[in-house]
């Protein structure tokens, strides 16, 4: 207490010591910086008797209000500049629904886990099974041999190490040939909680954050395993490694593969990560190893395209005399998502004559089937775009 009495104070903002104020340095007593905050006019004698014990309380409380508002104010000043602080709010939000809709109860997840955790997709709620592929038994029985097999009958492989489940596997081929339909569909027959990485999840981070989020996709698939961690075109966030790259990316990539090796580690632990590329030529070595288990998903044959045919068509009004074998034939090229696009169309043509046939005094009672002829104008019609793309392509490349 001595010392508030040998101290300076600040009274209304002036520092009061007669003549000597200049030749000291200025000390400041709580109580004086307390009537700063607080401005009123105080006695010289208040400060040379101890405090009471209400005027102790007091100060500590206000000392508290006065921490609690600086530690709130700056809080808030670092949330408001931080850009991606709507998104995690969002993520969270999300994030949260989802573990509920899960039933994962009772699980912690960091602010970085959570972020992931809105990339969840319950195989529960995954509409996706292998009867909504057609053309690809052979890569769906290798899949449920390799695969699903393991995963759902943990109890049979628990002693082997060679008959685990694979840490990687690699979908390649053309776009729109299935490689998504396969991935969710392993993850809805496994069971497995799919996690559906975009890249750019990871890669528009700040600094130091993309990192953080690497870890947490792994953590994350860890705790809610069996879980598939799916890349949707992986070349373009894992390529080989440039020299371009920027230094946080490069770090992020490492990191995300020394992530990867850490599954191997533990080899019960039922993490898979899926990867699916119309570029496999770009993807370096480092990854190619890391995905030993590969299926090339290949532009669907003539027999695959009738298959797919049968599948799309399978539900829909469609003319007796439709011929799904020559359908297949004049489609060569055609991806299934192609032929989706197709059957689309030939359907929408029964729509528009049905809409633009429509009088006044009413609508016909019902839609006429799918015929032959509709087909055919819609594949020319898929002809045509694709040759439009094609050149449109062709143009770019000439450009660059
Ligand atoms: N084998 C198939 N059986 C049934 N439908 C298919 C098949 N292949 C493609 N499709 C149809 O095409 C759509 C696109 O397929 P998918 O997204 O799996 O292709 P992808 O190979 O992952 O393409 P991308 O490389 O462009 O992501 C599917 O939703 C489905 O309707």
């Amino acid at each position: 207490m001595r010392n508030f009495a040998a101290a300076s104070h600040v009274s209304g903002g002036t520092v009061i010591e007669g003549n000597r104020q200049a030749e000291r340095p200025l000390l400041v007593s709580l109580p004086g910086l307390l009537s700063v905050i607080q401005p009123k006019m105080v006695h010289a004698e208040a400060f040379s008797r101890p405090l009471s014990r209400n005027e102790v309380v007091g100060l500590i409380f206000r000392l508290t209000i006065f921490g609690a508002v600086t530690y709130f104010t700056i809080k808030w000043m670092v949330d408001a500049i931080d850009p991606t602080r709507k998104q995690k709010v969002e993520a969270q939000k999300q994030a949260e629904k989802l573990m509920q809709q899960i039933g994962v109860k009772n699980v912690k997840l960091t602010e970085y886990e959570m972020s992931i955790a809105a990339h969840l997709v319950d195989p529960l709620s995954m509409q996706v099974t292998w009867s909504d592929i057609a053309g690809l038994d052979e890569v769906i029985t290798d899949l449920k041999d390799t695969v699903i097999l393991p995963i759902r009958k943990k109890h049979l492989f628990e002693n082997s190490r060679l008959l685990q489940p694979p840490k990687g596997v690699l979908l390649y081929g053309p776009p729109g040939c299935g490689k998504t339909l396969i991935a969710k569909a392993t993850a809805k027959e496994a069971g497995c909680r799919f996690i559906n990485l975009q890249p750019s999840t990871l890669t528009d981070k700040w600094y130091g954050e993309s990192q953080k989020l690497a870890a947490a996709v792994f953590s994350l698939a860890v705790k809610l395993q069996p879980s598939i961690i799916f890349i949707d075109e992986i070349d373009s966030f894992l390529r080989s490694r440039s020299s371009s790259d920027h230094e946080a990316t490069a770090m992020m990539k490492a990191q995300f593969m020394s992530l990867w090796d850490g599954l191997d580690t533990d080899y019960n632990c039922q993490v898979i990560v899926m990867g699916a590329t119309n570029r496999p030529q770009d993807l370096d070595t480092a990854i190619m190893r890391r995905m030993p288990t590969r299926f090339h998903i290949n532009q669907p044959s003539m027999r695959q395209r009738e298959a797919i045919l049968n599948l799309i068509l399978k539900n829909e009004n469609v003319d007796r005399q439709v011929d799904l074998v020559e359908v297949a034939n004049s489609t060569d090229g055609f991806s299934g998502s192609d032929l989706k696009e197709m059957c689309r169309d030939a359907a929408l043509f029964c729509v528009r004559e049905y809409v633009s046939n429509t009088t006044d005094d009413g609508y016909y009672e019902e839609i006429r089937p799918i015929q032959q002829q509709d087909l055919i104008k819609a594949i020319e019609k898929m002809k045509k775009s694709k040759s439009a793309t094609n050149q449109g392509v062709l143009m770019h490349v000439s450009l660059d």
